[in-house]
């Protein structure tokens, strides 16, 4: 006997759209170009060592497609850590550094504005 396929609960596909929109937002961003993809660990020196929990867009964008953000905390968690590995590993004031300071800025302003509606 086949069981029936479980249709995936729509209202979690409605639950997570506005963050595919943001995501989607963040990756259009002009300033993303650091973030789009995992830092490649052997071309940059020191980044294994000193970034304990390395994240970015795309992988952000795979596991929101996969189900694993089992509520708003984990996708929020995730988004920040990009922006904490940011600064702990670039000066503020080198490309990497401001690139990720004005992300951060244009994440925090379009959260805020999400969530008031
Ligand atoms: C976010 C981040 N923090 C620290 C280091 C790198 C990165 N990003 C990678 C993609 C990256 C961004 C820019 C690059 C690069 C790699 O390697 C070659 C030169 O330019």
């Amino acid at each position: 006997v086949s069981c029936a396929k479980r249709a995936k609960t729509p209202n979690s596909e409605l639950l997570f759209l506005p963050f595919r929109v943001l995501l989607a937002e963040l990756e259009a961003h002009q300033d993303a170009w650091p973030f789009l993809s995992p830092v490649k660990l052997k071309s940059v020196p020191g980044y294994r060592k000193v970034i304990k929990k390395p994240m970015d867009f795309f992988t952000i964008k795979e596991k929101l497609i996969n189900n694993m953000y089992l509520n708003q905390e984990n996708f929020i968690i995730d988004v920040n850590l990009v922006f904490d590995n940011c600064q702990k590993f670039n000066e503020d004031d080198s490309e990497i550094g401001q690139a990720g300071h004005r992300m951060k800025r244009f994440f925090d302003k379009r959260w805020t504005e999400l969530l008031r509606k």
